[in-house]
Order: structure tokens, then C-alpha cells, then sequence
């Protein structure tokens, strides 16, 4: 057998079952109610039933648990402060897709070495996650593996597919069974039909491959997910975060998605990424210039998504102890104290956009 079959496979080491993993580090009563409240806020701010703008705001990347629950306890409070107007919802992605090769994020390898030891990172990831929750702050990320949401699923309450999957039957058919509202990001180069096409994909019934609780090989039946929606991130050759880009867009969506039940025919825009360059300081600018627009009442923004860690700029990844504290390690991130100045902006932009909408008497 060893001749025709794993022949370029070094090791299969098994992992822990998702219904271990959860036993062992269950969600509390608390964290659970703000899984289930947040969600359904999600939806509301996507029907457009709740008038908020929501922000996905936080780390390109988690490396460092303790400095994701520092920028967790940041962001609380402000989300408490800005509540009426803001929806708040923290990005903690444990899962990065490359362009070619780097650092895969906390998951695959949580000593930032090399080494891999997915055990670990999968359990850091999950305490990570769960002391997020317990901060008051609800969480993002983007799921990557086919089969890490059965670890983790139960404490997201926003995902993401992102650009370099946004095409990929394999993520269309999760996301057609996730539980919380999803976002497709438009593919690298620009496209957002396949977005589109992702969203009307993703809202139908599927079978395909996947894991059950106690890990065994299963054949999954979903009922198809409508809280999808697309979001847009710019591209290799640009932003698309311009008022001619969104107006784009949601004629795409309303082509294509017309007649099809889904939550939302707006967009979030993603102000990092190819609408930045990963850029930082060029992210504020498109977050203000965006907040602008909000304020005026310009139709189909439903959210942002912002990358945001406590020191501004990157750094290369290398093992904890050679980093500086509360910096990425992927993208460039805007600094907690630009952070703090944006939010504050964009829910004075919220304001602004419900007093245009009570004079025009919409
Ligand atoms: O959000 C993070 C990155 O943009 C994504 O993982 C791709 O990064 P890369 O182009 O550096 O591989
Ligand atoms: C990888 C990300 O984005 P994109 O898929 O848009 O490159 C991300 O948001 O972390």
C-alpha cells in the first residue's frame, strides 16, 4: 500500500473531536446569549430593520491571545458607549489563506515556529474565542478549513469566506450551513459577480463531505443560509469602494439575486485589503471618506469592516517572545487610538444619516 498511496504524506496526527473540544471548553450562559442576540442584531442591521451601521473591526490575524483579550477589553467599552449607533463586532480570524506562503495564523500554528501543532492552536483558538465572549464583545472570523467550524462555529457570530475562496464550491456549501450570517468577500481580482454568485449558491440546500460532532465522515445535508451578503474589498488592481463601485455592485446583486430570499442586497465594505492597499494610514482615510457618505445617506452600506490591533502597522511573524506587543503580524492594522477616534466618527456619521432620513421623511 505504501507504495501507491501517502507517499508524500510525512504523518496523519489525529485531532481531538469537535464534541471533545467543546466539552472541554464549553460556552458559558452568558456568552451564549450574546451569540444568539448578536446574530440576530447582524440580520436585523442587514434587512435594514435596525438602523445601525454594523463595524467589524480587529486584528488582521490573533497571534497573541493575551494581546486579543487586551483589544477585546478596549473594544467592550466603546461598543457599550457607542451601542445606539454602532452594531460592534470583533474580528478574532484564527485562519489565514496565503496568496503563496506565510504564516497560516493561530490554528495552524500557535508558536508561530513552524512547528504546527494544531492541537494546541485549536484549543488556544477556542479559549481565545470564549474569552472574547466573556469580555462582552461578539466575533468574526473567516473560515478557512472545511471542518475547523465544528470546533469553533458555535462561538462565531459573523463569518467570512474570503476573496481567495469566494469562488470555491467547497465554501459555498459550508457557508450553506452555518449558522450565523456570512460574508463573501469579491475574488482577488475584482470580480464581484462571483461574490454574488457565492451568496445565491450559499442561500440553497446542499450534501457534500464533511465531519460530524464525534469526528466521524459524514455526508451533510444543509437548508441553505440567507443571511449571506457580499462584501466588498478592493482588488489587485484597486479599491472598489467608491460610490460607482457600490452602485455596481448592488445592480449585480439585484440581477442576480432579485427573486432569491436572502437578508440582505446591501454590501459591507472591507476599508483594508485592496481598498487600502493594506495600508493603514491610507485605511483611516477610506474609513472617513466612508463615514462621510453614510452621513449624507448614500443607499446599500450596510457595514465596515476595519483591520485594527493596539499598535498601529505589521511586523514579521516570528515566536512570541521576539514580537512587539499588540502588533500585527499579517496586515497592516490602524492603531487602537486611530480605532477609538474612527468608531467615534462613523457613529456621528450614524447619526447624521438618521436625521437625513427623518427630514426626507423616509
Ligand atoms: O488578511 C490577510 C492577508 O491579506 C491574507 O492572508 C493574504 O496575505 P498574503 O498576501 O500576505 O499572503
Ligand atoms: C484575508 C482576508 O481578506 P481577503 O480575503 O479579502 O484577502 C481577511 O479579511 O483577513
Amino acid at each position: 500500500m505504501g507504495e501507491i498511496v501517502n507517499r508524500r504524506v510525512r504523518e496523519l496526527d489525529p485531532l481531538p473531536t469537535p464534541a471533545q473540544v467543546l466539552a472541554t471548553l464549553p460556552l458559558s450562559d452568558k456568552a451564549r446569549r450574546l451569540i444568539i442576540e448578536s446574530r440576530e442584531e447582524v440580520r436585523s442591521v442587514l434587512m435594514g430593520r435596525d438602523d445601525r451601521l454594523l463595524v467589524i473591526v480587529g486584528p488582521c490575524s490573533i497571534h497573541d491571545p493575551h494581546a486579543a483579550l487586551d483589544y477585546a477589553h478596549r473594544l467592550s467599552s466603546v461598543r457599550r458607549e457607542l451601542e445606539d449607533d454602532l452594531l460592534i463586532v470583533m474580528r478574532v480570524y484564527f485562519e489565514k489563506p496565503r496568496t503563496t506562503i506565510g504564516w497560516k495564523g493561530l490554528i495552524n500554528d500557535p508558536d508561530l515556529d513552524g512547528t504546527h501543532k494544531i492541537n494546541k492552536g485549536l484549543l488556544l483558538a477556542r479559549q481565545t474565542l470564549l474569552d472574547v465572549l466573556d469580555a462582552g464583545v461578539a466575533a468574526a472570523t473567516e473560515f478557512l478549513e472545511p471542518t475547523s467550524p465544528q470546533y469553533l462555529a458555535d462561538a462565531v457570530t459573523w463569518g467570512a469566506i474570503g476573496a481567495r475562496n469566494t469562488q470555491s464550491q467547497v465554501h459555498r456549501q459550508l457557508a450553506s450551513g452555518l449558522s450565523m450570517p456570512v460574508g463573501f468577500k469579491n475574488a482577488s481580482d475584482g470580480d464581484v459577480s462571483v461574490a454574488v454568485d457565492s451568496v445565491l449558491t450559499a442561500a440553497q440546500q446542499h450534501t457534500f463531505f464533511g465531519i460530524d460532532h464525534r469526528g466521524r465522515a459524514s455526508a451533510v445535508e444543509t437548508l441553505g443560509n440567507p443571511d449571506c451578503h457580499v462584501v466588498l474589498r478592493g482588488s489587485t488592481s484597486g479599491p472598489n469602494y467608491d460610490e460607482e463601485s457600490v452602485r455596481n455592485a448592488l445592480r449585480i446583486i439585484e440581477r442576480k439575486l432579485g427573486t432569491v430570499r436572502i437578508a440582505s442586497r446591501g454590501v459591507i465594505i472591507d476599508a483594508s485589503h485592496g481598498n487600502s492597499g493594506k495600508d493603514d494610514i491610507e485605511q483611516a482615510r477610506v474609513v472617513r471618506a466612508l463615514a462621510q457618505r453614510i452621513a449624507h445617506n448614500e443607499k446599500g452600506i450596510s457595514g465596515i469592516m476595519m483591520e485594527s490591533f493596539i499598535r498601529g502597522g505589521n511586523q514579521q511573524a516570528a515566536p512570541l517572545e521576539q514580537l512587539e506587543y499588540g502588533k500585527s503580524v499579517t496586515d497592516k492594522c490602524i492603531s487602537w487610538e486611530v480605532t477609538d477616534d474612527l468608531l467615534h466618527e462613523l457613529a456621528t456619521a450614524v447619526r447624521e444619516r438618521r436625521a437625513c432620513v427623518t427630514a426626507a421623511g423616509e
